[in-house]
C-alpha cells in the first residue's frame, strides 16, 4: 500500500487554508490539493515560530512509510496543522517538566510539540502499528513512553503510577491530558477523565465540534441538556477554545471540530452529595423519561407527593421536568429526596 503525494506545496504560515480531497482505493492512497479558497480557511492566528519537520509532510510521510490506510473504526483522522498543535499545547500551557497524558498519538505530530515544549509524556495508543511507529520517532528520548492498549479498557492508575513515579503517590504532582481523540469515543473518555481532579488539573481535548458545544453550553429547556452536562459540571469547569475545520486533518472528516479545556475540580470542591454514585443515579433516572415530569420518574426513590414538596423547597414547580434543573437544582433535590 503506497501513499501518494501530487502536487504539494510547501508548507508555509498559510498551509491550514488548503483543502484536500482524498481517494482511497484498496491498494492506494491518493493525498491531492485541489483549491486554496478562502471558503473554509481555519481561523488559526499564525505563529513565528515555525518547527520542523512540519506535521502536513511529516505525518503523511510517516503513513506511507508503514504503508498504513487509517481505520475509520479507530476514528483516525490524522492532524496536518502544526500550528493547531501548538495552539492545543498552548491551551494546557505545557511547559518544562510537565507530564502529560496523550490518547491516540498516531504518527506523532502533536508528541513532538508537547516534547519541545518540555514534556514527558505518557502516550496511550490502540493501533499497535501506530504504536510502534510513534514508538520508533521517539525511542531516542526518555521522555515520551507508549503504551500499546485500547485507552477505555486500560488501568489508568496504574500506567500514571509507574510513569510518575513517588510524585504520584504524594499527591503533590498534577499532570495534564492534551489529546487529538477519536469522535467515537469522545464520551467515554471525558467519562474516565474528569472524575480524576487527584492527578489531572487541565484536560484539553480536540472533539467533533458538535459535542464540544453539547458538553460546553447546552441551554436549560432544550434536547440537548442532559445528564452528561450535570456530570462535566459537576467535576470541572469547561470552556469551549476554538473551533478546527475539517479540512486540517487526514483523512478529512464529514464534521468540522473544536478544542474544549475541562479545568479539573478537585474533590473538595465537588457539589456537597452524600453519594456521588447514588447522586447520579438519580439524574439518570430522571433523563430517563425525559418528556416525564420528575414526580414520576423519580417515583422509585420516595413518592410522587414528597418529590412535588422537595422541588417546591427547591424553588421550582412540582411539574418540573429534567431539563429545566440546574446542576445545583439536582444537588439541592438529592440533598432532600436522595439517600443519606
Ligand atoms: C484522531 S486520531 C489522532 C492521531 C494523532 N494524535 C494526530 O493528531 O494526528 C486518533 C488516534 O487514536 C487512536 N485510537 C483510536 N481508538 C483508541 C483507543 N480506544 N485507545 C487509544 N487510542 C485509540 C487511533 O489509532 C489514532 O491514532
Amino acid at each position: 500500500m503506497t501513499l501518494l503525494l501530487h502536487n504539494l506545496p510547501p508548507i508555509t504560515s498559510s498551509a491550514s487554508s488548503l483543502h484536500h480531497t482524498t481517494r482511497t482505493t484498496k491498494s492506494d492512497i491518493t493525498v491531492c490539493v485541489v483549491s486554496s479558497s478562502n471558503a473554509d480557511k481555519p481561523k488559526i492566528k499564525p505563529k513565528i515560530k515555525i518547527k520542523e519537520p512540519d506535521d502536513y509532510h511529516a505525518t503523511l510521510k510517516a503513513l506511507n512509510s508503514k504503508g498504513r490506510i487509517p481505520r475509520k473504526s479507530l476514528g483516525q483522522h490524522y492532524m496536518l496543522n502544526g500550528e493547531v498543535n501548538e495552539q492545543l499545547v498552548d491551551a494546557a500551557n505545557v511547559g518544562d517538566g510537565d507530564v502529560v497524558l496523550e490518547i491516540g498519538p498516531g504518527t506523532g505530530s502533536l508528541t513532538n510539540v508537547l516534547v519541545e515544549s518540555g514534556a514527558n509524556v505518557l502516550a496511550i495508543e490502540k493501533d499497535p502499528y501506530m504504536a510502534a511507529l510513534v514508538n520508533e520517532r521517539f525511542s531516542a528520548t526518555h521522555r515520551v513512553k507508549v503504551i500499546q492498549e485500547d485507552f477505555t479498557r486500560c488501568n489508568l492508575r496504574s500506567h500514571l503510577s509507574s510513569f510518575l513515579g513517588s510524585d504520584f503517590s504524594e499527591g503533590n504532582s498534577y499532570a495534564k491530558v492534551v489529546a487529538n481523540i477519536p469522535f467515537n469515543i469522545s464520551t467515554d473518555i471525558v467519562k474516565q477523565l474528569l472524575p480524576m481532579g487527584d492527578i489531572f488539573s487541565e484536560v484539553v481535548l480536540l472533539l467533533q465540534e458538535e459535542a464540544a458545544l453539547r458538553m460546553v453550553d447546552p441551554s436549560l429547556r432544550t434536547s440537548e441538556y442532559r445528564p452528561i452536562n450535570i456530570f462535566i459540571n459537576f467535576y470541572s469547569d469547561p470552556e469551549y477554545k476554538f473551533k478546527v475545520p475539517r479540512a486540517n486533518f487526514f483523512p478529512q472528516p464529514k464534521v468540522d471540530a473544536a478544542v474544549v479545556v475541562f479545568r479539573l475540580k478537585q474533590a473538595a470542591d465537588y457539589p456537597q452529595v452524600s453519594s456521588t454514585k447514588s447522586f447520579f443515579s438519580m439524574v439518570n433516572s430522571a433523563f430517563n423519561g425525559k418528556r416525564k415530569m420528575l414526580r414520576k420518574t423519580l417515583q422509585h426513590i420516595k413518592p410522587s407527593l414528597e418529590i412535588e414538596e422537595a422541588l417546591v423547597n427547591v424553588g421550582l414547580a412540582a411539574t418540573s421536568r429534567p431539563e429545566e434543573l440546574t446542576l445545583e437544582d439536582f444537588v439541592k433535590l438529592h440533598n432532600l429526596i436522595g439517600d443519606t
